[in-house]
């Protein structure tokens, strides 16, 4: 890709990001240069060369068709919860806050979040801030191993996003540690999402036109196909499955802390396959207690940031009532009461 503008893109690139494990600091640099042209112009890319098994990826596939193959009541006894964590059936999320479309029928999936943990007994969980708590699991008995699974995973992925958490440092021209201090509690979601074949039918999708609310997402998904992402041209770009690949996006807080010097692009899915289809999106985040202010390394001279700071945390939860059926009757008793 040459000198091209925010939008302009007909392909998905993709990065090696080898030379982010290695010492040679000129190959960093220029894989983070590389890195900044993809998040400016696209906002997407595909992660290659990075050091997660395909093996461990694999697993938890397939322990999510496992657990989405289990009976409708045994998936609802995990049935989302106050904290964000649990099944959310066929149906139950509808993007309301899309700045791409209006957008009226549920999308087409059902899927499962899992958080980072937080143990009852934590004094976040204890205070009842919001978004911490437990995690909900599948029994045991029911589907062993899974568990340890993705929890193996999370702890990967972790790695893995703390590692471009110091490659956008660097392609903004910051010390690699410099924002290493707003990820010491991240706030992340792995979200397994199954997507049965849809019929052709107008407005219908299996995941809206919407753009991500966190900092980056890491997303594995099996070789079905489906997702696309907008162009400035309005056209709809296939990111086709590549193996052993993680599609990498900004969200928009990262979007608003590069004062839009970054960009968070709008993506969809639709699967018309005729085949099932799983994918699974890793979100993250800052810790919810950082407050997110411009970088001022992006806010050119003499010109004032583009948006207020903002807690992570306060942020995060208006842009989750907003998007979920189940939390919107909440949300508002609470904003009348
Ligand atoms: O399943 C996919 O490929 C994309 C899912 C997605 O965009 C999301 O969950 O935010
Ligand atoms: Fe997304």
């Amino acid at each position: 890709m040459g000198e091209r503008e925010r939008g302009d893109f007909s392909e998905i690139p993709i990065l090696d990001v080898s030379a982010l494990y290695g010492a040679d600091q000129d190959a960093i640099r220029a894989t983070a240069a590389t890195l900044r042209r993809y998040l400016e112009t696209v906002g997407f890319l595909y992660v290659v060369g990075h050091p997660i098994p395909r093996a461990d990826v694999e697993a938890v596939r397939e322990a999510s068709k496992r657990f989405f193959a289990l009976p409708e009541d045994e998936k609802l006894k995990l049935k989302i919860d106050r904290n964000f964590r649990g099944y959310l059936p066929f149906a139950g999320s509808t993007i309301v806050t899309s700045s791409v479309a209006t957008v009226s029928k549920p999308n087409q999936s059902e899927s499962i979040f899992f958080m980072h943990e937080v143990g009852e007994d934590d004094p976040r969980a204890l205070a009842e801030k919001p978004l911490q708590g437990p995690n909900q699991w599948p029994d045991e008995a029911a589907l062993g191993g899974f568990r340890e699974t993705i929890e193996n995973y999370v702890g990967e992925m972790s790695t893995l996003a703390r590692k471009m958490v110091g490659a956008i440092a660097l392609s903004l021209g910051l010390p690699a540690g410099s924002l290493d201090r707003y990820f010491d509690q991240p706030t992340t979601f792995l979200r397994l999402l199954h997507y049965p074949t849809q019929p052709h039918e107008e407005g219908l999708f299996g995941s809206a036109p919407h753009t991500d609310y966190g900092f980056i997402t890491l997303l594995a998904q099996d070789d079905v196909g489906g997702l696309e992402v907008k162009n400035k041209a309005g056209e709809w770009v296939p990111a086709p499955p590549i193996p052993d690949s993680f599609v990498m996006n900004v969200g928009d807080i990262l979007a608003r802390w590069s004062n839009d010097q970054f960009v968070s692009t709008p993506h969809r899915v639709i699967n018309r396959s005729g085949r099932e289809r799983y994918s699974q999106p890793f979100f993250f985040d800052p810790s919810m207690d950082e407050t997110i202010a411009a970088l001022p390394v992006c806010v050119p001279a003499g010109a004032s940031p583009k948006y207020e700071p903002v807690l992570y945390g306060d942020y995060l939860m208006e842009r989750i009532d907003k998007n979920y059926h189940y939390r919107k009757k909440k949300a508002a008793e609470a904003a009348s009461a």
